[in-house]
Parts: C-alpha cells; sequence; structure tokens
C-alpha cells in the first residue's frame, strides 16, 4: 500500500482546468518530483493533497483511506510562498503550529529546540520571523513544516533563495527524513536537485501530465545525443559524419551532437585513426533537457 495515491484528480476554478488527471504514489521513504513550468498545476495538486482545497473530480488517498481532518497531524508543507507571521517569535509560533498537530507544547519545545540546533541556529528561539534574512526565514518555514515530524511532507520550492551551504544543509536533512520514512512530495525548478533526490517523477505541462515514470527509466526513454571525446590532437572529418549534427571544440577534445546511435562508433574510430584518444563518453540525456523537450514538444 502506498502512502500517498492520488488517482485521475482533477481541479477546475471557473473555465479553467488547473490540474486534469493527475495520478501518481509515493511510497514510505520516498521523494516523489512534481515537476512542470510556471503555471502548470503543481502548487494546485499539493494544495489538493493537504486538503487546502478539494478536487472536483478523482480521489487522493493516504495510507489506504480518503481524507479526513486527522490527517493534518501526519502531514507538513513549506508554501512556495512562506506564509510566518513576522511579528511573532520563533518559538512561539512554531511550538503553537506543532501543538495544533498534536504534539504536546512540552515535545513541541524539545522538536524546536533540536532543530534549530540541526540548522546551527539555537539563538534565533526568541527572534521575531522579521528579524531574520529572507533566507534564515525559509528555515524557520522548514522547520515548521516537519517539527512535528510529519509522515507527509510536501515541499514546495524548498531550497529557493537559500544560499548553496544551505542548500547542502537542507538536502541532507531531506535526504536523512526519506531514510527515517517520510513520504516526501517535492517541487522545484531546479533540475540537479530531482536528479540528486527524486526517485520517481511527474512532468506537468499546462495541466496535464506530459511524462511520468521512475527517473532511470524516462532516462532511457530519450535519445543519448551528446558525445564527449577527449583527445590528445586534432580530429578532421567529425562534421562530415552522417549523423552528426554539431560539432564544438573543447580545450581537450570535442563535444559532439549526435542524431543517430551509429554515428557515436564512427566517432570513435575516426579519432583513433587520427590521435590519441583517452576519453569518450556516450551521455545520458539530462533532466533538464528531458524537460525542454517535454514541454517544448506538448507546446508544438
Ligand atoms: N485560485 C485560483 N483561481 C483561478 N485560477 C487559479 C487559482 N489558483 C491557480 N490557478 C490557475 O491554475 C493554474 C495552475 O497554477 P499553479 O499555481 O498550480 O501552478 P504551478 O505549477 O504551481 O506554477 P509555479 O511554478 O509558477 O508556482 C494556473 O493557470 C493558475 O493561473
Amino acid at each position: 500500500m502506498q502512502r500517498l495515491q492520488l488517482e485521475d484528480v482533477v481541479k477546475i476554478y471557473a473555465d479553467k482546468t488547473a490540474v486534469n488527471q493527475i495520478s501518481l504514489g509515493v511510497d514510505e521513504g520516498e521523494i516523489y518530483g512534481l515537476l512542470g513550468a510556471n503555471g502548470a498545476g503543481k502548487t494546485t495538486t499539493m494544495r489538493m493533497v493537504l486538503g487546502l482545497i478539494y478536487p472536483d473530480e478523482g480521489k487522493i488517498i493516504y495510507n489506504g483511506k480518503p481524507y479526513s481532518k486527522e490527517l493534518r497531524q501526519i502531514m507538513g508543507y513549506l508554501p512556495e510562498e512562506r506564509g510566518l507571521y513576522p511579528k511573532v517569535k520563533v518559538s512561539d509560533q512554531i511550538s503553537y503550529l506543532a501543538q495544533l498537530r498534536g504534539m504536546s507544547a512540552k515535545d513541541a519545545d524539545k522538536s524546536l529546540r533540536y532543530w534549530l540546533e540541526r540548522f546551527e541556529v539555537p539563538e534565533y528561539y526568541n527572534k521575531k520571523i522579521e528579524e531574520l534574512s529572507k533566507g534564515n526565514q525559509q528555515k524557520m518555514g522548514f522547520i515548521a513544516a516537519v517539527v512535528h515530524r510529519p509522515q507527509i511532507l510536501i515541499l514546495d520550492e524548498a531550497f529557493s533563495g537559500l544560499d548553496p551551504v544551505n542548500v547542502e544543509l537542507l538536502k541532507s536533512t531531506v535526504k536523512e527524513l526519506r531514510d527515517s520514512g517520510t513520504s516526501i512530495l517535492f517541487s522545484t525548478h531546479r533540475m540537479e536537485h530531482v536528479e540528486e533526490l527524486c526517485k520517481n517523477i511527474t512532468i506537468l505541462h499546462r495541466s496535464n501530465t506530459v511524462v511520468q515514470g521512475s527517473l532511470k527509466e524516462i532516462k532511457s526513454r530519450y535519445p543519448r545525443e551528446d558525445v564527449t571525446l577527449g583527445t590528445s590532437g586534432e580530429v578532421n572529418g567529425l562534421e562530415q559524419i552522417a549523423g552528426v549534427s554539431k560539432v564544438d571544440r573543447l580545450e581537450d577534445g570535442y563535444l559532439i551532437r549526435i542524431e543517430a546511435a551509429s554515428a557515436a562508433q564512427q566517432i570513435l574510430q575516426l579519432a583513433m585513426a587520427q590521435s590519441t584518444v583517452h576519453r569518450f563518453e556516450v551521455k545520458e540525456p539530462t533532466l533538464n533537457q528531458i524537460f525542454i523537450k517535454a514541454v517544448g514538444e506538448s507546446n508544438e
């Protein structure tokens, strides 16, 4: 049984279909990537999972059961637009939110102190949100989402606005939560984060699912189009090989775009005949390339 399942979920605003028949499932201890261009329907999907808005069609199932108010206690949410009160102290605010989700005052305080230590900012306990920098406010938002140890965690652009050190800190925290069994629905525009964290993904475009599956399987569906060739000297005639569409000279070799898989072997043979080859790789497509292709193709 999956921890979270969406079955043909639809949301319509007046005459606008914001989400059109999305289906997906998230296991215990899994980070699921929900991707899409601006306005694709990610936030609407997340808000439906949280029970903040209701689907017009389809089903959302949590541990095998439909939505009920008690689920608020097992869900955590870091919204894209954040949402902590600027004038309220970190301790008052996060402890209150944790108690709303079923924790005792004592456990809420203990958990908050743990997370502030974990993020190396115990001194923020008595600070008001408005006194913190934007990135640090975001860390407090993250703590507010996880303070009650939710089973299902919804992260909308969790790493935006953070410096590289804090991105690493939050990323390692997200991995730890996954490893301790949390199911995470994760939305971002940063494809390298998805490559690092997510096993399965859905790419939405204009409310519809355009790509779905495991990252590994999706990558195998798309052709390998980039060849990197490291050589000790010049290689002539690469452009003339059938199936080669672009050749870029690099410091120590070439980056070659191919349209036919057969071109790769011919590139290697030509290079070996003219020079010493110290690197040859037919690269699998990046998620960035797949995203641009999928969204571009469905635009057409
Ligand atoms: N309350 C609303 N009333 C009317 N339309 C809405 C409402 N909320 C969202 N929409 C529309 O639904 C579509 C999906 O919006 P949504 O916020 O889910 O996109 P998103 O994928 O999260 O985008 P972004 O990456 O920009 O955050 C958009 O066309 C948006 O204009």
